[in-house]
């Protein structure tokens, strides 16, 4: 037996043997990563038989699918709704593309991270990117927020500025409306959403108001369109009028795809929606989530996987920790069961879903937590 002659070599081999099992973590996430993407290509969700990307990293414009099958004049491109929290960009996100991609919730803020669903047509593709609110900064998060939503304006072919039916166009909307009239390559269609809440003689004011704020910003919009997601009014039209935007080329991701969105990223969020479902306003600024681990259980079945998934939710504060876990942990169940029944839609397994809630005090001002938290 090799005796131990420092705590230096003890700490070396500590690092080493740390560094094997992060090696080992990797190469079962690639193998199920692989495992994962092999099943989606066998989904009926899917048109094409081309082998999906890994499931982890993002699809870019370089890995386009083979060239071939598409029209001369086939268009391709992104598109982002951006506007005030609670506008209602998620659900119009999800509505067009058909599938639950982002997240939506009855709170502002809630979408943290740019979630891409996909359009296939025989015509075009359609990529819609799903930005943050943009918001007046208070912290290190919001201001990082906010230059992640001005990338994304710069980068896409289309801008849906949303604004609710229900409610008079106000500072919010204006403050965006300014802050859009900067980027001024990018062609931008006004979208009244949520026309189901409100009456006829209400949303004609309100696209006039909209006409104006436009004039008023020196926007001027490509198209305005009335549209409600939850009656399904209008959706194909916006579609077809966002397509209209698009440059000619090549699609750009091949056929199936819904989102590129990593995995883990996406269960992160179905965990965090499920968290702030009906629960005190403060709390979703103040809670994140990553996911530690999705392994696929050893030993089962081929017919029977498990996917084993584990999750931490930070919160700011012991006292959010309490309402997060509830009276004798019977929140966190409920929000553990909703949550593995949106994950299992998701990605078509059955899953084991393991939460831990942890307090990381002020993490969304401590740029080390925020790193660590994925912003
Ligand atoms: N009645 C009605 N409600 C809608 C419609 N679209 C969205 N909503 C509701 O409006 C609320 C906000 O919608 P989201 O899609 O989460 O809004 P968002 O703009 O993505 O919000 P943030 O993520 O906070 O930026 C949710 O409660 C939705 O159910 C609609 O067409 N009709």
């Amino acid at each position: 037996m090799v005796p131990m002659t420092s705590s230096a070599s003890g700490r070396s081999r500590s690092r080493q043997a740390a560094n094997a099992e992060a090696a080992k973590k990797k190469a079962e996430r690639v193998k199920r990563s692989q495992q994962l993407a092999e099943k989606r290509v066998t989904s009926d969700r899917v048109r094409d038989t081309e082998p999906a990307p890994t499931a982890y990293g993002r699809g870019v414009r370089d890995d386009s699918p083979p060239r071939d099958e598409f029209p001369e004049d086939f268009r391709a491109g992104f598109a982002c709704f951006v506007g005030r929290p609670n506008a209602g960009k998620s659900t119009l996100t999800n509505s067009v593309v058909g599938a639950k991609v982002a997240i939506t919730s009855g709170r502002p803020q809630t979408t943290r991270h740019t979630v891409r669903g996909i359009v296939h047509r025989d015509d075009a593709q359609l990529v819609l990117v799903d930005t943050p609110g943009l918001h007046k900064p208070r912290t290190l998060l919001g201001a990082r927020l906010n230059d992640e939503v001005r990338a994304t304006w710069n980068e896409v072919d289309v801008i849906g500025f949303c604004v609710p039916a229900d409610e008079k166009i106000g500072p919010g909307d204006r403050f965006i409306a300014a802050e859009l009239a900067q980027v001024r390559r990018t062609p931008k269609i006004a979208i009244l959403t949520k026309t189901d809440k409100a009456a006829k003689e209400f949303i004609a004011e309100q696209l006039l108001a909209l006409m104006e704020l436009g004039r008023e910003v020196g926007i001027e919009w490509a198209e305005v369109i009335p549209v409600s997601a939850v009656r399904d009014e209008q959706i194909q039209l916006l579609e077809d009028l966002l397509v209209k935007q698009l440059p000619q080329s090549p699609p750009l991701y091949p056929g199936g795809e819904l989102t590129d969105e990593p995995e883990e990223i996406m269960v992160g969020e179905l965990v965090r929606e499920a968290a702030l479902e009906g629960v005190r306003d403060e709390l979703p600024h103040s809670l994140a989530v990553t996911v530690e681990e999705m392994t696929l259980r050893e030993g089962r079945p081929a017919d029977r996987p498990l996917l084993d998934v584990h999750a931490t939710l930070y919160v700011e504060r012991p006292s959010q920790k309490a309402i997060v876990i509830g009276h004798r942990g019977e929140r966190l169940r409920d929000v553990g069961s909703q949550a593995r029944r949106q994950i299992e839609a998701l990605l078509g397994t059955p899953v084991f879903l393991d939460l831990h809630v942890k307090v990381a005090k002020d993490w969304q001002r401590d740029p080390k937590q925020l790193a660590k938290l994925g912003f």
